[in-house]
C-alpha cells in the first residue's frame, strides 16, 4: 500500500518536472541533492518527508499534493470510431475578452453560454478578488457580472492572475477606471516561447498609459490629459492587442481610429458587445476600426458570444483521425473556411448545411458532416496567418491529420517558437515526425498508431492533438496532467465519450 502511494507521488513529481521541461539533474541541483536520489523518488523507491515534498513543490512551482484534488489524467482506449453529432461551445478567447470588457461597464453584464473552462475560472477568480460579483445563473452557463463601484486593485489574486495571459487585457478597461496608479502581475499561460507585451503598451500609450515593468508586476499609471491625436497603428495584427486598444477607445469620449487591427473571431465578438454598450464601431470585420467611445458606460446588457472555431477544428480533426462520420454542429464557418479548403485539397470530403446565425445574430454558423476519406499530404506547407488566414491555433491539428494522410505534410508555425516542438511527442504514439527547426515540422504518413503514456506538454493545442492521436491508437494510452486541456475545452472527454470515444478521467491522489 505504502509502496503504491510512494509510486503515485513519484509519478506526480516526474510529471511536474517534465511539465516544467526540467531534467532529473536540473531538479537535483535545484534541491541540492543527487540525480540518482531524484530517480529513486520518481520510481517510488524512497520515503519522502512532508518537508521534502514541500521543497519539490517549490522547485517545480506546483502543488504536488493538494488534498483531495491531485492533477487529472485521461486513460484512452482505442482505436475508436465516432458517430453521431456534437455541438461546438462558445469560444475561450471571446469569453476571456468579454470578461475583461465587462469592467468597462458600471452596469450588469450577462454573458450567455460561456465556456466553463479553467481559463475562464482563473479570470473569474481575479475579477472576484477585485470586488466584481459573478454568478453562474443556470445549467446553460449563463454568467452574470456586476462590477463594484470602486475596483480595489490592491487585493488582486496574484496566483490566479499569473496562470493566465489574459490579465494583460485588464489594462485597456482599468486604465480608465483605476483612480490611481496600479500594479498588474505579469501575464502567464501556456509556454509557447516569448510572447511580447510591448505591442500592448504601444497601443495604449496614446491614451496616456505608462507602464514600468517591476519585479513580477507591471506598474501602470495614466495621464488622462493625453488622448490619441491620430490613428493608432498597431505594429502587429494581434488579437488581444486589438482588444486592448478597442477597450481603451470604448471609454474614451471621442473618435479613435485603430489600423492594422485584427478582425479575428474574438475581436468581432468584442465589437458586438461594445456596440451593445453604446459604443459606435465602424469597420467590424476589417483591419481599420473607427471607434466612438463614451465617458461613462452604465447599462444592463445581455450578450451571447459565438462558437469557437478552434474547438470546431479540434472536433473535425477527431473525426478525421478516427476515420469517422460525425456531424459537428454550430461551426462558425467564416473562421474555418481556409482550414476546410486545405482539408479538401488533402482529399477530405464533407457536407455542409445551409448557414444560420449564432445567438449574437451576427456570426454565420453551419453544421459540418465528415465523410470517410482517404487523405494525402497537402502539396504545399500548411502555414497560419492573421485572420483571414488559416488560424494560428488551428495549425497544430494538421499534425495529427498529417499523421493519417499519405505522404509528407509540412507545417510552418512562424508564430510560436515553442509550439511545434511539442508536436514531436506524437512520435511516442508511432508518428514519423521530424522537427526541422523550432518553427517547422514534417510528418510522414500514414502512421500505425499505438497507445502509450504521455505527459501533457505545457501547451493547450499540442496537448489536445496528442489526445486525438490517442483516440486512433491501438490499445491503452494515458495522458497525464490535463489541466492545460481544461484551460480551453469544457468537458472534452465526456463529450467525446458521448459520440463513441472511450476516455476515462482519473487522479492519482
Ligand atoms: C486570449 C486570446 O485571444 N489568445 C489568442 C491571441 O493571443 P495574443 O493576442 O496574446 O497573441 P500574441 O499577441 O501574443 O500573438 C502571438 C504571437 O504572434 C506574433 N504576431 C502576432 C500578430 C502579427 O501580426 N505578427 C506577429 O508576429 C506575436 O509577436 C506573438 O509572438 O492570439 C494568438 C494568435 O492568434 C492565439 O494563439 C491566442 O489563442
Ligand atoms: C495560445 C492559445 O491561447 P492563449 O492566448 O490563451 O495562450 C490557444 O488558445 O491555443
Amino acid at each position: 500500500m505504502t509502496q503504491d502511494y510512494l509510486g503515485r507521488i513519484g509519478n506526480l513529481i516526474r510529471d511536474a518536472r517534465k511539465h516544467r521541461g526540467m531534467t532529473q539533474q536540473q531538479l537535483a541541483e535545484a534541491l541540492g541533492t543527487s540525480q540518482s536520489a531524484i530517480n529513486r523518488i520518481e520510481k517510488g523507491h524512497q520515503n519522502l518527508s512532508l518537508e521534502m515534498l514541500a521543497r519539490f513543490g517549490d522547485a517545480l512551482d506546483s502543488e504536488i499534493v493538494s488534498v483531495g484534488a491531485g492533477p487529472t489524467h485521461l486513460r484512452v482506449t482505442g482505436p475508436t470510431t465516432l458517430s453521431g453529432s456534437i455541438e461546438v461551445k462558445t469560444s475561450k478567447n471571446a469569453g476571456v475578452a468579454l470578461l475583461c470588457a465587462s469592467l468597462l461597464n458600471r452596469g450588469r453584464t450577462v454573458l450567455r453560454k460561456v465556456a466553463r473552462i479553467e481559463e475562464v475560472n482563473r479570470l473569474l477568480e481575479v475579477l472576484n478578488s477585485l470586488g466584481v460579483e459573478t454568478n453562474w445563473l443556470n445549467e446553460h452557463n449563463d454568467l452574470e457580472i456586476i462590477p463594484p463601484a470602486h475596483i480595489d486593485l490592491s487585493a488582486i489574486d496574484e496566483a490566479a492572475a499569473r496562470r493566465t495571459r489574459s490579465v494583460i487585457m485588464f489594462l485597456g478597461p482599468l486604465m480608465h477606471r483605476a483612480q490611481e496608479a496600479f500594479d498588474l502581475p505579469y501575464a502567464g499561460g501556456c509556454q509557447l516561447g516569448t510572447r511580447t507585451v510591448e505591442p500592448h503598451m504601444a497601443a495604449l500609450r496614446p491614451f496616456g498609459l505608462k507602464v514600468v515593468a517591476n519585479e513580477g508586476a507591471y506598474h501602470a499609471s495614466v495621464d488622462s490629459k493625453i488622448t490619441p491625436g491620430r490613428p493608432i497603428v498597431l505594429t502587429e495584427r494581434g488579437d488581444t492587442v486589438t482588444e486592448n486598444a478597442l477597450m481603451a477607445a470604448a471609454l474614451h469620449p471621442g473618435t479613435t481610429v485603430i489600423r492594422n487591427a485584427s478582425s479575428n473571431y474574438m475581436v468581432q465578438d468584442l465589437c458586438f458587445y461594445l456596440e451593445k454598450l453604446g459604443v459606435a464601431i465602424e469597420g467590424v470585420g476589417t483591419t481599420t476600426l473607427t471607434v466612438t467611445g463614451k465617458a461613462d458606460i452604465n447599462v444592463d446588457v445581455d450578450y451571447s458570444p459565438s462558437e469557437d472555431p478552434i474547438e470546431a477544428m479540434s472536433l473535425l480533426a477527431a473525426a478525421i483521425v478516427t476515420k469517422s462520420e460525425i456531424t459537428v454542429k454550430r461551426v462558425p464557418i467564416e473562421f474555418m473556411e481556409i482550414e476546410l479548403a486545405v482539408l479538401e485539397e488533402m482529399g477530405f470530403s464533407y457536407e455542409l448545411t445551409e448557414e444560420y446565425l449564432a445567438a449574437n445574430g451576427r456570426t454565420r454558423l453551419v453544421d459540418v458532416t465528415s465523410k470517410k476519406s482517404e487523405l494525402k499530404a497537402p502539396l504545399d506547407k500548411v502555414h497560419p496567418m492573421p485572420f483571414p488566414g488559416l488560424n494560428i491555433d488551428n495549425l497544430p491539428f494538421f499534425a495529427v491529420i498529417g499523421a493519417v494522410a499519405e505522404g509528407q505534410t509540412f507545417l510552418h508555425d512562424w508564430v510560436y517558437e515553442n509550439r511545434a516542438i511539442y508536436l514531436t511527442e506524437l512520435s511516442k504514439l508511432g508518428v514519423d515526425v521530424k522537427l526541422l527547426d523550432p518553427h517547422r515540422v514534417m510528418i510522414q504518413g500514414p502512421a500505425r498508431l499505438s497507445g502509450t503514456e504521455i505527459v501533457c506538454p505545457p501547451a493547450l493545442r499540442p496537448a489536445v492533438v496528442i489526445l486525438l492521436a490517442m483516440l486512433a491508437s491501438k490499445g491503452t494510452s494515458v495522458l497525464r496532467s490535463t489541466y492545460v486541456i481544461h484551460r480551453g475545452y469544457e468537458d472534452l472527454a465526456n463529450r467525446l465519450n458521448e459520440i463513441g470515444a472511450n476516455i476515462e478521467p482519473f487522479r492519482d491522489i
